[in-house]
């Protein structure tokens, strides 16, 4: 899929080739590779190739919650095309570097007290972000090791498959309303088809953040785990995957996720033009506002 992202020029500046990590983690072995496989990313976005497998695993790592900043969402976009071309790898695991947190979704600091154009700029990152996951040739297989409200359930329900960590603690879903924000029509359709339409509609108007247990009920998730065995499972599922001829199981994919992605792809400006309008809005401003300061209180 050949994707264009019209970006000024300090996150154009990000698009360079392959950006090398910096400092410990240049050139570090990857895991269980032992043959001197390197990491490589970027500074947000840890990529370690295992290409005797045919697998990549993405780890984010934007401390402190792996917000989805404007940075954050260009540096996966490079990591994700990157790996995308390359005919090594087959599959992804994305996982979070962040302990106990796998993305606190978007960064509201991208869309509070920012101008109109900041805020389309971003929302274009924002969508081309999920159509790249979401239409992946490659198998991408979330493994969710920490919370993942909105915009970090969107990158999990773009996946594949789903394992998440067995902690109360690592809520899932789309609770946007709880900050008196509503998920876009391309969020909630990718929650109405991996739920159904009814649990959508009672998950998406309560916002509900679905502890491991529910989240498994209800299918938001495939399979919970152990905490420290969800990166082992993310591996012996993507085996079974990868066991599919990659071509049907491509078009298979296709077959079933483009008429999703097409809703989108055909009102992208749209879209984007309706999210600023509705965000520029000054009660919505005035609820990010209530809602950041309450994130501040929380500390105490
Ligand atoms: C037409 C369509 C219109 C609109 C569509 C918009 C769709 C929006 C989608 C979204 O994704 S909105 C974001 C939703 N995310 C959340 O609700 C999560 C908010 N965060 C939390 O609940 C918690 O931070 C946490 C993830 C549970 C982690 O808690 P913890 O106690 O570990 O950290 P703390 O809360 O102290 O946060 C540290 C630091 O990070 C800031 N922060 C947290 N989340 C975000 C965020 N999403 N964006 C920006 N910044 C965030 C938080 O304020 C703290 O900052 P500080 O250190 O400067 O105080």
């Amino acid at each position: 899929m050949a994707l264009t992202v019209g970006l000024r020029p300090l996150t154009r500046a990000l698009l360079r080739p392959w950006a090398r990590v910096p400092g410990a983690a240049l050139g570090r072995p990857a895991a269980g590779s032992g043959d001197g496989v390197r990491c490589f990313g970027s500074p947000r976005v840890l990529v370690e190739p295992d290409p005797a497998a045919g697998v990549a695993v993405m780890k984010m790592r934007n401390p402190p919650v792996n917000s989805l900043s404007l940075e954050f969402l260009t540096e996966l976009l490079i990591s994700l095309e990157k790996l995308e071309n390359d005919k090594t790898f087959r599959g992804i695991i994305i996982t979070s570097d962040c302990p106990g947190i796998f993305s606190a979704g978007l960064d509201l600091l991208e869309m509070y007290g920012r101008d109109p154009a900041h805020c389309a700029e971003y929302w274009k990152a924002v969508q081309e972000l999920w159509l790249r996951v979401y239409l992946s040739n490659l198998v991408v297989i979330g493994a969710i090791n920490g919370i993942s409200p909105a915009g970090g359930c969107l990158l999990s329900l773009s996946c594949d498959y789903r394992v998440l960590a067995n902690n109360p603690k690592y809520a899932i879903g789309l609770n946007e309303t709880l900050l008196g924000i509503i998920a876009p029509f391309w969020f909630k359709d990718v929650l109405v088809n991996t739920i159904g339409h009814r649990a959508a509609e009672r998950a998406l108007q309560l916002g509900f953040l679905f502890p491991p247990s529910d989240a498994l009920q209800v299918g938001i998730v495939d399979q919970v785990v152990p905490e420290d065995q969800v990166q082992s499972t993310a591996r012996s599922v993507m085996a079974q995957w990868l066991a599919i001829p990659d071509h049907a199981r491509q078009l298979t994919k296709n077959l079933v996720r483009k008429p999703t992605a097409d809703r989108l792809l055909q009102q992208r400006d749209a879209d984007i033009q309706n999210f600023v309008r509705f965000i520029s809005r000054d009660s919505i401003q005035k609820s990010l506002h209530v809602y950041l300061e309450k994130l501040k209180q929380k500390k105490g």
